[in-house]
């Protein structure tokens, strides 16, 4: 057993660990961030779609199981840097109307209760500190900012400013995504010679072999490593448990396994962010006599109420070819709420949002099988299909329910899945086959599983949250207004397990403004050298 002690010991180099490292480590004190996998691998294989979508070479090796009684493979990635290694970069606000208590055919969202003007500050410290690159007044649903992007838009190829021109031309407004992607652009819009982002395909679910993407390791933990001799990172190490004193009432260890041995490591505060799924567990694997259901579990909320959007991407095959590199720099918000906001949505409830996602290539579209309606042709055209696809990523808002849960059973991962407002969904999808053929686009719409590594829709995880909620009662939430759990002083989480509701939009942005919330929360706590006020 090893004895050592930190100021603070933060859990996972996601977003929500990365972005609180880069910050305490500003204060001087040491901080020490522990992440069990290791720096994801630069290698031909990065932007090899066979590797990345059939394959899934950097998914995690596990298999949980489903209350169906499936057994699946989650879409996680443990990787310093965590999800956002190969993630599409679009770095959303929630809008203003998900703080509040949203409307849906199967029930009601929860409201926030912490509001959207609470967070504009730390969005917009977020958006800079992501180099997030976009344009303010093009989304109708976009909420109040008090400052522009930084940067500019990633400009739309030609085939992508036809559909959006089109779109506009029937009264809809589409905009430029805002992307995390480090693209420099020439007057153009193609990629200088030093630019660390190619315009090129493989970015959306794959790592970027240029290291051209705004995650958390490129964006936090390495700079904050190279500037700040007083944050450690311990990689490779799994974190098993946390030790609490006899009273329950403060972490006093923090249970971590390298190469087989364990050690316990000693912090001040211990912030945890595993991701909304990992952090529940190893709430409910810390077990002792004062929390015999697993740490912080007295409201038996733990790994609750588990939302992951209703997500589904779809290849279109436009009537021209689309020749297009970089795909995902468009989206449409006119069905995100509901008629009387959205009148473009004929249904009083709200369908969500869309976005282009990466563009299909051969093997990928091979891999899924071909659609039905081209079983008639004699070969199997995947590389035409490709020349052709136009490719459309949709989400829903799902709801918080209990029953929505990850827990173990016999030492087993088990996640339990109903979903929920499949009816927004599915109407979403008739509204963008209705659009489609505006913009000469076939309005056959084409499932494509594999993105995200998913292979069920149980096995989808890309967007977990809502696992640790946060809110004012100990006895229906996990974590207070600050992300502290109830009832134990020193233990913050900062993924994005906190949400009570989960929007339409991409939760990444949210999950870096929360991180600098709360570490403003715990650096009043620990002091520090310098200022590091938010606003
Ligand atoms: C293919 C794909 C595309 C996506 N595209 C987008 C997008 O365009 N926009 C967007 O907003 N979001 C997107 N997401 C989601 C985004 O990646 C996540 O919201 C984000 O990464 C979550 O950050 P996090 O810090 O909460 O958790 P994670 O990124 O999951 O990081 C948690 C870290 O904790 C580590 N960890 C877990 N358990 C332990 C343990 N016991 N001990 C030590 N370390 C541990 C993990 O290895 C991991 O590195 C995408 C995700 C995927 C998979």
């Amino acid at each position: 057993m090893n004895e050592d002690r930190y100021d603070v010991v933060i859990v996972g180099s996601g977003p929500g660990g990365g972005t609180m490292a880069w910050r305490l480590a500003q204060t001087g004190k040491r901080v020490l961030l522990i992440e069990r996998g290791d720096y994801l691998k630069r290698e031909r294989e990065n932007w090899d779609t066979e590797a990345v979508f059939v394959k899934g070479r950097y998914q995690a090796e596990e298999t949980w199981t489903s209350s169906s009684g499936e057994t699946f493979r989650p879409g996680l990635h443990y990787f310093v840097g965590g999800n956002s290694k190969v993630y599409g970069a679009v770095l959303f606000r929630l809008r203003e109307e998900d703080f509040g208590t949203v409307h849906h055919p199967d029930g009601d969202a929860p409201e926030w209760p912490v509001k959207y003007d609470t967070f504009e500050p730390y969005y917009q410290a977020a958006e800079e500190l992501f180099e997030v690159k976009g344009r303010r007044g093009e989304d109708p649903t976009e909420p109040p900012s008090r400052k522009p992007y930084k940067h500019p838009p990633i400009q739309h190829e030609p085939r992508i400013q036809e559909l959006s021109d089109a779109w506009a031309r029937e009264g809809l407004h589409p905009f430029h995504l805002p992307m995390g992607a480090l693209l420099d652009q020439d007057a153009t819009g193609a990629a200088t010679p030093h630019s660390p982002l190619l315009r090129c395909d493989p970015f959306d679910g794959y790592p970027s072999l240029t290291n051209g993407k705004s995650d958390a390791q490129i964006i936090c933990v390495d700079p904050a490593l190279k500037a700040h001799p007083n944050l450690t990172l311990l990689k490779n190490a799994y974190v098993e448990r946390l030790l609490t004193d006899a009273s329950g009432r403060s972490i006093t260890g923090v249970e971590t396994v390298i190469e087989g041995r364990t050690h316990i490591i000693r912090g001040n505060v211990v912030v945890v962010a595993c991701g909304a799924l990992s952090s529940a567990l190893l709430l409910l694997r810390s077990v002792n006599d004062r929390h015999p259901d697993g740490l912080a579990n007295g409201s038996g909320q733990v790994g609750r109420n588990y939302m992951r959007h209703n997500n589904v991407t779809v290849l279109a095959i436009s009537k021209t070819p689309n020749p297009t590199e970089f795909q995902k720099t468009l989206g449409l918000n006119d069905f995100y709420h509901g008629h009387a906001k959205s009148p473009r949505n004929p249904h009083e409830f709200p369908l969500g949002h869309i976005q282009m996602v990466g563009k299909s290539d051969g093997t990928q579209i091979e891999a899924e099988g071909l659609p039905s309606f081209l079983q008639w042709l004699p070969e199997k055209p995947f590389d035409w299909i490709a020349k052709h696809s136009i490719d459309f990523w949709l989400t829903s808002e799902d709801l918080p329910k209990p029953e929505n849960r990850i827990f173990y059973r016999n030492n087993q991962v088990h996640l339990d899945l109903t979903q929920t407002n499949i009816k927004g969904q599915q109407a979403l999808r008739e509204m963008l086959r209705s659009i489609c053929d505006k913009a000469e686009i076939h309005p056959h719409l084409m499932d494509r599983k594999l993105y995200l590594g998913k292979d069920t829709p149980i096995g989808g995880t890309a967007h977990q949250s809502g696992t640790l909620r946060f809110g004012e009662d100990p006895a229906t939430s996990v974590l207070d207004l600050d992300c502290r759990a109830h009832g134990i002083d020193n233990l913050y989480v900062t993924d994005a397990s906190f949400f009570p509701s989960i929007g339409a939009v991409n939760p990444t942005l949210t999950i870096i403004a929360n991180a600098l919330r709360v570490a403003d929360v715990i650096v009043d706590r620990i002091g520090g050298k310098e200022e590091l006020a938010v606003g």
